[in-house]
């Protein structure tokens, strides 16, 4: 593959680089490692709740149906815990140390969808109704704060150095990711948003907590402090691309692979990416378009639109050329990414794992 021009003319590498292939059976034994090592301790962490608590963060993570029987759901593609368990072995630890933050950041992200859920209306998450739609706001979110407690709760229970300064890393993080979240919505109203404020906005709401992921198994293995922020610029940089591909499978998602609603993203006058790369490109189709968007920002319900209204709206982006802006930025993003991660000495083996994560990050359909 040779490298490809952006939209500005500049050279944007390809994911996967010339020199290999995403390789899909490696990521899958990553995320399924992730998964495998936290999920006992998420369960035992959920019994803790007081009843109904409990169950609606089993209904969350699809232990159970919305009916409490039994289910094996779809729980997310636990990218953060296969992250935090890489970190840990990124610092010369076995992957188990970093088991305690990667529950941590779990139940932090499982928090922040849950109340994401609420805030942004949406009715589907992971392929079924989300927890306010069937246990109702309070629920979700008091289970969402709750979470959050819980993520505090595992990790100052060690008791250790490391574990005072996995927290307050992990704390910092989800003050960031709230701040991400005012942010965002603060700009669904708002006629025009700058890619400056767009890329802060998603480097608060996504790359914090992707950030601390990466790092958070690395403190508790005991790394110093550089090799902490060096794997903290590879989370940052990675949380970027993810949210960039995010806000493409947000307008361009196929429902039945995100498990989202269609248009989930337009249907929240949500300033992602490729719309503020369209309004900021100029010419025809960017100038409909902002006309388009000033009107449904005054607009009370987005709901009552029809398909071909989303369509011409993700069309008009599409011509403004902000879809492709934006996969070219999510492998911009990419590309600094694994390049922080020279920063840092760790076996190669670690190295090539946390790049194929990187690479899984890019081409993701879901
Ligand atoms: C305080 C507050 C409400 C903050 C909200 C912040 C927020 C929802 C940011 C979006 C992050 C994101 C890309 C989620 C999808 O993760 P994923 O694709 O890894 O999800 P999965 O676990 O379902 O796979």
């Amino acid at each position: 593959m040779r490298p490809r021009t952006g939209t500005r003319g500049e050279t944007v590498p390809t994911v996967p680089p010339a020199n290999h292939t995403v390789d899909a059976a490696e990521v899958a034994a990553l995320l399924e490692r992730g998964r495998t090592l936290s999920t006992p301790v998420l369960r035992a962490a959920v019994d803790r709740l007081a009843h109904p608590m409990d169950t609606v963060a089993a209904y969350h993570f699809g232990w159970i149906d919305a009916l409490g029987r039994p289910a094996d759901g779809d729980g997310g593609k636990a990218v953060r815990p296969a992250l935090a368990l890489l970190s840990a072995e990124a610092a010369g630890a076995p992957p188990e140390t970093g088991v305690p933050g990667a529950v941590a950041v779990e139940l932090v992200h499982n928090f922040s969808l849950l109340h994401d859920d609420l805030m942004d209306g949406d009715e589907q998450r992971r392929h079924r109704d989300t927890v306010w739609k069937v246990h109702g706001p309070a629920q979700a979110i008091l289970v969402g704060d709750a979470l959050f407690a819980l993520a505090n709760e595992l990790l100052l229970e060690l008791g250790t150095v490391e574990a005072g300064r996995a927290t307050r890393r992990l704390t910092v993080a989800t003050r960031k990711l709230i701040d991400g979240q005012a942010q965002d919505i603060s700009y669904e109203h708002r006629e025009r948003v700058t890619v400056e404020e767009c890329l802060e906005m998603e480097g608060n709401k996504t790359g914090a907590l992707l950030a601390c992921s990466a790092s958070i198994g690395a403190v508790l293995g005991g790394a110093d402090d550089r090799t902490a922020d060096a794997l903290e610029a590879y989370g940052h940089h990675l949380g970027l691309a993810f949210q960039a591909v995010d806000d493409l499978l947000g307008i361009w998602g196929d429902p039945e692979s995100t498990g989202k609603q269609t248009w989930s993203d337009l249907r929240q006058r949500k300033k992602s990416l490729p719309v503020v790369a369209a309004l900021a490109a100029g010419g025809p189709a960017s100038e409909r378009l902002g006309e388009l968007l000033a009107a449904d920002a005054k607009s009370q319900d987005l709901e009552s639109f029809s398909e071909e209204e989303f369509a011409t709206r993700a069309a008009l982006i599409e011509e403004a050329g902000g879809r492709d802006w934006t996969a070219d930025e999510a492998r911009r993003q990419h590309a600094v990414a694994v390049g922080a991660l020279d920063r840092v000495e760790m076996p190669s083996r670690v190295r090539d794992r946390l790049t194929a994560l990187a690479d899984f990050v890019v081409v993701r359909k879901r």
